[in-house]
């Protein structure tokens, strides 16, 4: 007799390629919570400096055992949240567009990060408008993602398609917990090839956006991975990626098993010091893009 069962549909793992990074991180010398500008930051609970700074070491370590490059910005006392170098700007081929922080307690920041930039040789853009860098402009393939309802004004949205000429999509958060963008996407692999862009996906939390944000991302993105709200909350998506090996929270799960799915390799590492100032891995990565 013949058999008609249909075969078992094979799997289809993507190859991974990994990819050289060059980050900007900054030692958290002087960590601490001292005052509240998001739902994470509780000044009445105590903070280990010691602890935050191994945990911030242990990151620093990682990326150089991949072989990526780091830079480091001194810390500036004062300035507990300069370890959240991704707040500091967003830099594309040489030009780093300067961050303008929403809260006065940040705002000595944005200086010191333009001035970081100038003495390492980038054109350096002063911006006009609100903006909080890379926790909100996340370069997908050759697309900008930019977050707005919480810290960066969607006019810094228009002032960033002037800055580098790139798409813009505008994104709405909702949720105040996930306050930046970065806390509810992760680029996971921009692969550039001979003739540009190749390929481009990422992760996402989606109700962290409003409808209108929601329905641009499925439409742009049919083959994310959607996180559960557990994932999210242990700040998941606040990875940094490669192509391949994605640093991850050893917190989400989920997200670890996600990622094994599609073929990446998570490497975990643990920053639950510094999610006492509500950021995470990516909070403390910025990419330095040449
Ligand atoms: C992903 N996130 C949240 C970041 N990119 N940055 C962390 C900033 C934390 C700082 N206390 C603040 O509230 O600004």
């Amino acid at each position: 007799m013949q058999n008609t069962a249909p075969a078992p549909e094979a799997t289809v793992v993507e190859a991974r390629i990994q990819q050289h990074r060059r980050y900007l991180m900054c030692r958290p010398e002087h960590f601490t919570v001292s005052y509240t500008i998001n739902p994470w930051m509780e000044p009445a609970n105590p903070t280990d400096t010691a602890l935050a700074v191994r945990q911030w070491q242990a990151l620093y370590d990682t990326y150089l055992a991949l072989g990526h490059e780091v830079q480091l910005i001194d810390p500036i006392e004062g300035l507990p949240d300069m370890v959240y170098t991704a707040n500091g700007g967003f830099v594309i081929a040489g030009v780093a567009y300067g961050a303008k922080f929403r809260f006065q307690e940040r705002v000595p920041e944005g200086p010191a990060f333009m001035e970081w930039f100038r003495d390492n040789g980038y054109e350096v853009v002063d911006p006009r408008e609100v903006n909080e860098g890379e926790g909100d402009f996340l370069l997908v393939g050759d697309t900008i993602l930019a977050g707005t309802g919480f810290r960066s004004t969607g006019d810094s949205h228009s002032e960033l398609r002037d800055v580098f000429g790139k798409e813009v999509v505008s994104l709405t958060l909702v949720d105040p917990r996930f306050y930046h963008l970065d806390t509810a996407i992760a680029v996971l692999d921009p692969v550039q090839g001979p003739g540009g862009v190749e390929s481009a996906n990422i992760a996402y939390l989606e109700h962290a956006f409003d409808e209108r944000s929601q329905a641009v991302l499925a439409e742009r993105y049919p083959d994310a991975i959607r996180v559960s709200d557990a994932d999210g909350a242990v700040f998941g998506l606040n990875s940094a990626s490669d192509g391949l090996n994605v640093i991850i929270s050893p917190r989400a799960k989920g997200f670890e098993a996600q990622l094994r799915e599609r073929g990446y390799n998570p490497v975990l590492v643990d920053l639950s010091e510094l999610l006492l100032g509500g950021g995470g891995i990516k909070c403390c990565t910025l990419e330095l893009r040449r």
